[in-house]
């Protein structure tokens, strides 16, 4: 799939989901199956969308809400001649939403969504126009990547033209967005310019999306890497010759402070006492200028299962589980924060509320 309107073209090697046009289905790729297998996974309509969501099926904050907006478009088109159309629409768009807590990129879409469905609501050809919106959606989605994937890359050159180690957790790639990814995009960028010697890639426990989803792109791509376990990362740091920390986010906070996948906030804390750089890397569909800062942002809370059980063989017995699967970082231990609209340093209520006003780039 290549893409990039007005933009270079990029040929994108893994798109976590698509539109299936001749049966209007919204196809997934089965990230639960992964590395070991590619299934796709065909949704007919927002219930089967909200439950792929909820099991992780789709994962990653834009991906997550592209594939939201995607199921609102489906339930239009199945909906579109009941008696209490479009009213109907609002259960669905309610499932959706409740199908996941922490990434604001499914809250975002779905406002997107609701507003088209205002605005539009006379109109014959609605569902059209919803899925038309979705499509656009996911468009923006990799243009955003791509921006990003150059922004961060030419920020790393600025810094060091040599290759350097980067490390980076839980999976900010290709199957996290609607392609290219946040943080892997711009170390797939960084790799294009020479500048990667290494990718420490964390495991990313309990769901392994470090050990499954990112070396799984990086070995797709010939990208340089060594997997670790979550614990190694200060040992690694201290070594001292780890130049970025690279991760993606799920919802920013007005004030900077950043949700990510359980972990980040001690690499962040790590990376600043050992002198690596820390850089988020997320579109401003995942800026949340309502919540004043990270204390505010929901955690979601996984199932004990995840942790006692592994491709569905117990890897101890029972007992009381404690699972967030988020954490915060506050604004002060990040370095940068790279958008589509732009790069700030040492991010802030001012400098993000500026970043907001902002037009996107290109
Ligand atoms: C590009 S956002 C990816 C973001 O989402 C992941 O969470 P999950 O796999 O539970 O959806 C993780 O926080 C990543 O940084």
């Amino acid at each position: 799939m290549a893409v990039g309107r007005g933009m270079r073209e990029v040929t994108l090697d893994v798109v976590p989901l698509y539109w299936d046009e001749a049966q209007a289905r919204l196809m997934l790729l089965d990230q639960r199956r992964l590395p070991h297998a590619e299934e796709w996974l065909a949704c007919a309509n927002a219930a089967e969308v909200a439950r792929a969501i909820r099991e992780m099926v789709v994962r990653g904050a834009p991906a997550i809400g592209i594939a939201a907006a995607y199921g609102v478009a489906l339930e239009a088109l199945a909906l579109q001649h009941s008696d209490n159309w479009p009213a109907a629409l609002q259960p669905a768009i309610d499932q959706l939403a409740a199908s996941r807590p922490t990434a604001v990129n499914l809250f975002w879409a779905l406002k997107l969504m609701g507003e088209a469905l205002q605005r539009h609501a006379r109109q014959a050809d609605l569902p059209q126009r919803l899925l038309q919106l979705a499509e656009d959606i996911h468009q923006a989605d990799i243009e955003a990547s791509l921006s990003m994937g150059q922004l961060g890359a030419e920020l790393i050159a600025r810094h060091d033209r040599h290759p350097q180690r980067l490390m980076t957790h839980c999976n900010a790639g290709a199957l996290a967005t609607g392609g290219y990814g946040t943080a892997l995009g711009v170390i797939r960028a960084a790799h294009a310019a020479g500048l990667v010697e290494c990718v420490h890639v964390n495991e990313t426990r309990p769901w392994l999306q470090g050990s499954r989803l990112t070396a799984w792109e990086l070995l797709r791509e010939d990208i340089p890497l060594q997997l670790n376990v979550d614990s190694a990362a200060a040992h690694l740091l201290k070594a001292g010759d780890i130049s970025w920390v690279i991760v993606g986010a799920d919802r920013i906070a007005a004030n900077g402070d950043v949700a990510n996948k359980i972990g980040t906030y001690a690499l962040a804390v790590q990376a600043m006492h050992h002198g690596a750089r820390f850089m988020v890397v997320a579109p401003t569909s995942t800026i949340d200028m309502q919540l004043d800062c990270g204390e505010d942002i929901p955690i979601e809370e996984r199932d004990a299962e995840e942790l006692l059980v592994l491709n569905g063989q117990p890897l101890t017995v029972p007992m009381p589980v404690c699972n967030p699967v988020f954490d915060v970082t506050p604004a002060d231990l990040i370095d940068v924060l790279v958008t589509e609209k732009g790069i700030v340093e040492r991010p802030d209520a001012d400098s993000l509320a500026a970043l907001m006003s902002r037009d996107r780039l290109h």
